[in-house]
Formats: C-alpha cells, structure tokens, sequence
C-alpha cells in the first residue's frame, strides 16, 4: 500500500520532468543573479546620487550663507558711512534725502531708506513715495534701532508702509558723541528685492530651489514669494538650522514632498539657507537610465532564455524517449523504438545501451514463463495448455487433423519394480520418440502421468495410424538401460473425418486406446470406418 507522501511525490515528479526542471533551474540560475545585480546596482546608484545631492546642496547652502553674510555686513559698511557724513548735516533735510536716495540708487541693496532723528522722527526718505516724512515711526525695526543705538539687522516684520520687510540700520552721532538718529534700508521680502539677486539667480531649473528662514522659523525668501512670512515647524532642515546647525538631510516638507536638503547658518543674523531639490526630480534620469539599460539587455536575456530552453530540449529529448520506452518495456516493439532513439551524448548512449540489454533479457525470459507455462517439465512436450491452444488453433484454421492417444503398458509394474525415477527416465524416453516421429507442425503432448496425445495437422487417418505404428514399432524395439524393453499402446481418430465434434474424436482415440489394451496391448487401433461421420 503505497503512503500519502509518496502519492504525492509522484504526482510533483509527473508534473515537473526534466525539461521544466532544468528550465526552472536555468531561470533561477541565470534570471535571478542578473535581477539581483540589476536592482543591487540600481540600489547603489541611487545611494550615490542621493548623497552627491545632499553633498552639493549642502556646499551650495553654504556658499549661499557666506555670500549673504558678506551682503548684510557690505549693507551695514555702506550705512555707517552714509551715517558718517549726514551727521554733519541732520538740519538739512534736502542734503539727506540726496544721500538716501544716493545710498538706495548706488548700492542697490536696498527697496527703501530712511534717514530718523533720535525719536524716530522721518526726515528724509528714497524714494520720497513712501509718503512718511515728517511722521514718527514705531516699527520694531526703528524701535530696536533707537534703543541699541547702534548697528542692527531686524527680524522681519510689517512696516507702516504695508511691506513685510528687514530694517538694516546704523546710528548716526555727531562729532561729540551725540546721538542724532539713524540711517536704516529696507528690504521688502515679498517684493523684488536684493535677496533675489543674491539667491533667486542661483535658482536651478532642474527642480532645485533655495529658501531662507529666520531663528523663529519664518521665511524670509521664497522663489514663490506668496509663501514668505510663512510659518514652518515640521520641517527636520528648519528645525536643525533654527538651532544654529548647518548639514544635509533627506526629508518630507511641509507640502508632503519628499526633499533631498543641505542646510547653512548665516552667521550674522542666524537665519537659514536650505537648498533643496525634490527626491523624484533627483532619481528620474537614474531611473530612465536603468530603463534604458533594461530595455537593452531584455532581449539578450529573452535570446539567452531560447537557447537554455533549446539546449533543454535537446539534452531531454533522449531522456524522454527512453523513459516512454521504460514505461513499456514489456511490449516487443518497444526494443525497436528505444533502437531508433537518438542518444548524442554518453550519458544517454550508456542509458540506451542498458535499456536495449535490460529489455533483450526482459522479454527472453518473459517468452520462457510464456513456454514453461505451456510446457510438461518432465519430457519439454506440451502440456494440457497448449494441447488446448493447439485444438482452438486448429479449429480457428479450420485445420483437419488425426489425434494419436498413447499409453505405456503395464508402466505400474515398472514403477513397482525398478523405482520412481526409472518410471520417469522411461516417461522422458517416450516422449523423446514421440517428437522423433513427429513433424514440425505436429503437437506432442504428455496430459497425464504416462498417457500422451499427439495431433498431426493436415493428417488423414491412415498416415496418422502409420505414424503410430511407427511409433509403437520404435518403442518395442529400443533397448532401455534400466528397464529394458516396454511396449505403448496406441489409439488413433480424425477430425472431423471420426466425427465433427472435436471432443468425441478425441473420446473415439481414448476408446481406441483402450481398445488396444484390451486386445493384448503394444497395439494400434484406429477408429473404424463405420464410425467415421463421412
Ligand atoms: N514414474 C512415474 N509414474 C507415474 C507418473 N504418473 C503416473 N505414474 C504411475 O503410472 C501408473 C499408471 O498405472 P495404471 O494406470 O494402473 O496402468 P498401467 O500400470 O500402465 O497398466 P495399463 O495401462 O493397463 O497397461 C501408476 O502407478 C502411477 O503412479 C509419473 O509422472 N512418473
């Protein structure tokens, strides 16, 4: 009774054979290290990129931060000497604006100036647009410059005139040390201003941007100029630079796009310059690329996969047949079909060979069983077996034939008086003159112990009673070691010439048989004519 387990093997081995097997192995063995090192030379690119990114963002973020430091203190020298020589001249109110508007044309660091007195009292403005002389400010910007009587960089804030803006000042005293008031420039942050001159022309195209934020997280510049006075937390690039930190770091912004940031302290100011670019923008030429390179390869593989699934095929065919064949190995045409198979290479050849001598012996023996089975072992005449094959054989020919029944004489005595075995040496005796008398097509058969039927095909009745007589005749005469001389007695009958029913003929030989036995024996009775049927 065969187990569940190997049922189940047995079906897994008759679905895969050795051609999907090897196809399957060839696809894991070649397909499988080259995506492998497909997707580990992808994953190793990326890396670099991502990093050469981080890396230039965060030099240009501080490149950024010096060039803008160098900008506000070039905006606090230029300050300090327009402070320098309007100090002489703070009753002259025409004097100053000449120099405001000198200070705003000439260095063009500034959106606007104003010049105050020490109560932030306006006594000059460039452009004279902005409509406030002669009014006292209290922005945050003029009331930090009054009170620190001294040089300052605002916070942004939102002035009078409705600009959101960074107040630069420097103090103005007189000879004697007085303070007289302040000449400050404005940058407006949500208008075009010196700031995008400084990082807006650094603006890339390729995705990248800058922007500024102050320590209290609010941009300052923004390419979209819309977002400035914006307030950011949750940005990690933000949060690091608010703390004086300058470095790089991926990150999701405050839009939920994820970024590729270097970030860098203005040192004077403490605000923060990121420089960003989108990490899809960054990947899109790598992974066009390794499209590309898929795209290339796709067919050399596809080619490589033909030509393992061809080779396979020619490696298995033989395989293949031969196995077909070992699953017939009992049929006789299978030799030949395993004779015509193709085996190109030793292994098959081997396989072939011992197939062709496995199967040479298989159907030898298979063709003894057949002959033993049909075989008295005693005298190697037909048994009853084939005496029966015989008569449907016959019969199925529509074959006339003469039956011959034999019998020894007195065999009991001969058993009695010399032993078994010289009673079989007799039996095998007999049987060797009954094939002696016999022709090719006969059928010689010992049916019981000593009694023996011999069928002459194509025989009349009177050739079939001269091969008895022979026979009978034969045996009188031979001298045997043992036993010395026995005599048969013999019965002979025809089909269908006796009768047309085969088993009456063969009762009509019997009956001659003992026929003989009756009239003294080591005689031959053939049926007489009067019981012939025709
Ligand atoms: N040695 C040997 N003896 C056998 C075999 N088969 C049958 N016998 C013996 O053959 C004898 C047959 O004896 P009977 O049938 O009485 O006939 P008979 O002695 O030959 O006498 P008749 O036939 O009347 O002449 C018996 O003693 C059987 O035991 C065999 O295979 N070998």
């Amino acid at each position: 009774m065969s187990s569940p387990k190997i049922k189940k093997t047995t079906r897994i081995a008759t679905r895969l054979d050795l051609r999907r097997l090897i196809l399957v192995l060839t696809i894991c063995s070649a397909l499988i290290p080259f995506a492998n090192t497909f997707y580990a030379g992808y994953l190793v690119q990326r890396q670099q990129l991502i990093d050469t990114t981080l890396e230039g963002h965060y030099a240009y973020a501080t490149k950024l931060a010096r060039s803008t430091d160098d900008f506000l203190q070039s905006a606090l020298q230029q300050l300090d000497y327009s402070a320098k020589l309007m100090a002489g001249h703070m009753d002259d109110l025409h004097y100053l604006g000449e120099e405001a508007a000198r200070l705003r044309l000439q260095t063009k660091s500034f959106n606007s100036v104003t010049v105050i007195d020490q109560t932030g009292y306006v006594l000059a403005t460039s452009p004279e647009t902005l409509q406030i002389v002669g009014k006292t400010l209290k922005s945050a910007g003029v009331t930090e410059a009054l009170q620190a009587k001294g040089p300052i960089i605002s916070q942004p804030y939102m002035a009078v005139t409705d600009n959101f803006i960074i107040f630069i000042s420097q103090p103005i005293f007189a000879a004697d040390g007085q303070y007289l008031g302040a000449v400050g420039g404005s940058i407006y942050l949500k208008q075009e201003s010196m700031l995008d001159t400084l990082l807006g022309s650094h603006f890339y195209q390729d995705g990248s941007y800058v922007f500024v934020v102050d320590k209290n997280k609010h941009i300052i510049y923004h390419p979209n100029n819309k977002r400035v006075g914006e307030r950011i937390s949750n940005n990690e690039a933000i949060n690091q630079v608010s703390q004086g930190e300058s470095g790089k770091t991926p990150l999701i912004n405050s839009q939920g796009i994820e970024m590729l940031a270097g970030y860098a302290v203005v040192p004077s100011t403490g605000w923060g310059i990121v420089a960003q670019r989108p990490k899809t923008v960054t990947l899109a030429p790598l992974n066009a690329l390794m499209r590309s390179v898929l795209y290339k390869t796709l067919p050399i593989a596809l080619l490589m996969l033909l030509v393992i699934w061809w080779s396979a095929r020619r490696i298995t065919s033989p395989l293949r047949q031969l196995a077909n064949g070992a699953r017939a190995m009992d049929r006789p045409e299978t030799a030949q079909q395993i004779q015509s198979v193709k085996s190109w290479y030793f292994e098959s050849q081997e396989l072939k060979k011992a197939m062709l001598r496995g199967i040479g012996l298989l159907q030898r023996n298979i063709t003894k069983l057949r002959e033993d089975v049909n075989t008295d072992p005693l005298t190697g005449l037909g048994n009853r077996r084939h005496l029966e094959a015989a008569i449907t054989a016959f019969q199925a020919e529509k074959m006339p034939f003469a039956v011959i029944a034999i019998d020894i004489d007195h065999f009991k005595k001969i058993n009695d008086g010399f032993g078994h075995d010289a009673g079989d040496e007799v039996i095998r005796q007999l049987g060797r003159q009954i094939r002696e008398v016999s022709r090719a097509d006969d059928a010689p058969c010992r049916v019981g112990g000593e009694e023996f039927l011999l069928l002459l095909p194509a025989a009349p009745l009177h050739s079939a009673a001269q091969v008895a007589e022979r026979l009978r005749a034969l045996v009188e005469h031979t001298e045997l070691p043992t036993v010395g001389r026995i005599s048969v007695s013999l019965g002979v009958a025809h089909w269908p010439d006796s009768n047309d029913d085969i088993k009456t003929v063969f009762q009509q030989a019997d009956a001659m048989l003992y026929a003989a036995k009756r009239a003294g024996r080591n005689r031959v009775e053939v049926v007489p004519p009067a019981t012939t049927a025709r």
